[in-house]
């Protein structure tokens, strides 16, 4: 269901098109019930609140912003700036309550790591945050880096894992 597109968005990077899973027919559905099988709390299957994280700028105030260091590989551009932000609604997690983090890819950690530190800017400890992840990467390395960044105890999962570490 993930074709490898060769030399995107650089020459020597195998591509897996993670997201096109969401443009094949039942590739949606197909994700939420993986999913659901780890978490039983999925926001989409029974309505818990869907919580954004976006980049700067877009959500309205008030807000909780932090900085995100971007991954190398998919900055295709050498005109992308090294780091952006990230946002989200300063209330819409109340404080104290679990939070099930939902990302396509883990690769470096960086933006795990953000979202970890935007939670806890939020008011939402890492003790309180569990993590999936749709495909995983781990010659970037993400798990080491949550582990320097001291979010090493957050439980993370992944639905598919392309090549070792
Ligand atoms: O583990 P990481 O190395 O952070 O990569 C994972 C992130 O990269 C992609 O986003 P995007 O292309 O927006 O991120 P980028 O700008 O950091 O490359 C993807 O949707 C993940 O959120
Ligand atoms: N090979 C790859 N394909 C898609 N996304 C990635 N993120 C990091 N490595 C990747």
């Amino acid at each position: 269901m993930v074709h490898p597109v060769p030399d995107f968005p650089r020459p020597d990077i195998k591509f897996r098109h993670v997201l096109d899973i969401s443009q094949q027919p039942g590739g949606l559905a197909l994700c939420k019930s993986l999913l659901q099988t780890h978490f039983a709390a999925l926001a989409s299957r029974v309505e818990v609140p869907l919580a954004l994280i976006r980049e700067a700028g877009k959500l309205p105030p008030p807000i909780v912003s932090v900085i995100k260091t971007h991954s190398h590989m998919l900055s295709s551009t050498p005109n992308d700036p090294k780091e952006k932000r990230i946002e989200i609604g300063r209330d819409v997690v109340p404080e104290g309550a679990s939070v099930v983090v939902v990302d396509d890819v883990l690769a470096t950690g960086e933006t795990l790591c953000a979202v970890l530190q935007l939670l806890g800017e939020a008011g939402i400890g890492a003790e309180n945050v569990s993590i999936m992840v749709v495909a995983e990467f781990p010659v970037h390395r993400g798990r080491e880096l949550l582990r320097l960044r001291g979010f090493g105890r957050v439980n993370i999962q992944s639905l598919l894992v392309f090549g070792g570490a």
